[in-house]
């Protein structure tokens, strides 16, 4: 059974008002989501969340909801979709409070009720950037952060677990997103700057009033 999760209720309405562009940053584990949200963001200036960030700073801040996080996380399953979707939301109220121009949200949608929810609550993704990598690439490069991340889930046993639930849960959002004609779909396998550069000539078709 699902555990039981504490939810409070958020007010969207700046959010709202505010009508920012969104884009979804999706990819395997490894894929480069993070390194090249980082690149974006220097350049861009948009708000960089990324969804895995957020869920393990609420397991260090001791909450009742972060202790919940722990072992999910380290099974390689996803975390309730109630729970991530919250965390979301509150940190982009907190930037747009800041005067966000704009967000990547990196590590979302993990599952097609995930986009689904977050677009009828908050608003449409303007384009969803997807990083293709093969799997023997995403696990060489897991075992590489492994070495200095210091997160629990870089390991052999959990890195299997969650490209299995990559291929079952966030595989379809991409088939999702490309039937909608929002999926802009990146070969992720050469270096940070090639990928950067098609990134950029990606975003620039969009962001030109950003
Ligand atoms: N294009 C690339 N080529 C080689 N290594 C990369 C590339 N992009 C990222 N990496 C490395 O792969 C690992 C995973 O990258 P990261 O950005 O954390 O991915 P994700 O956020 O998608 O899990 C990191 O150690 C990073 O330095
Ligand atoms: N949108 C989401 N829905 C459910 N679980 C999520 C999630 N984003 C992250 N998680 C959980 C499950 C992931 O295996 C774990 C680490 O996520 P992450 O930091 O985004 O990994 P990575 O950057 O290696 O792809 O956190
Ligand atoms: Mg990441």
């Amino acid at each position: 059974m699902a555990p039981t999760v504490e939810r409070k209720k958020i007010d969207l309405a700046p959010l709202k008002a505010a009508n920012v562009p969104i884009f979804f940053i999706v990819g395997g584990p490894g894929s480069g989501k993070g390194t090249q949200c980082d690149k974006i963001v220097a350049k861009y200036g948009l708000t960089h969340l990324s969804s895995g960030d957020l869920l393990r700073d609420e397991v260090k801040s001791g909450s009742p909801r972060g202790a919940q996080l722990t072992a999910i996380m380290e099974s390689g399953a996803l975390v309730p979709l109630e729970v991530v979707l919250d965390l979301v939301k509150e940190a982009m109220l907190i930037a747009i409070e800041k005067g966000s121009k704009g967000f990547l949200i990196d590590g979302y949608p993990r599952e097609v009720a995930q986009g689904q929810q977050f677009e009828s609550e908050i608003q449409e993704a303007k384009l969803v950037l997807f990083f293709d990598v093969a799997e023997e690439t995403l696990v060489k490069r897991l075992l590489g952060r492994a070495e200095t991340s210091g997160r629990a889930d870089d390991n052999i046993d959990t890195i299997k677990k969650r490209l299995h639930t990559f291929v079952t849960s966030t595989a379809p959002v991409v088939d999702y997103y490309e039937s909608k004609g929002k999926l802009v779909r990146i070969n992720a396998e050469g270096t940070v700057d090639d990928i950067f550069g098609v990134v950029v000539a990606n975003l620039d078709k969009v962001t030109s009033k950003i």
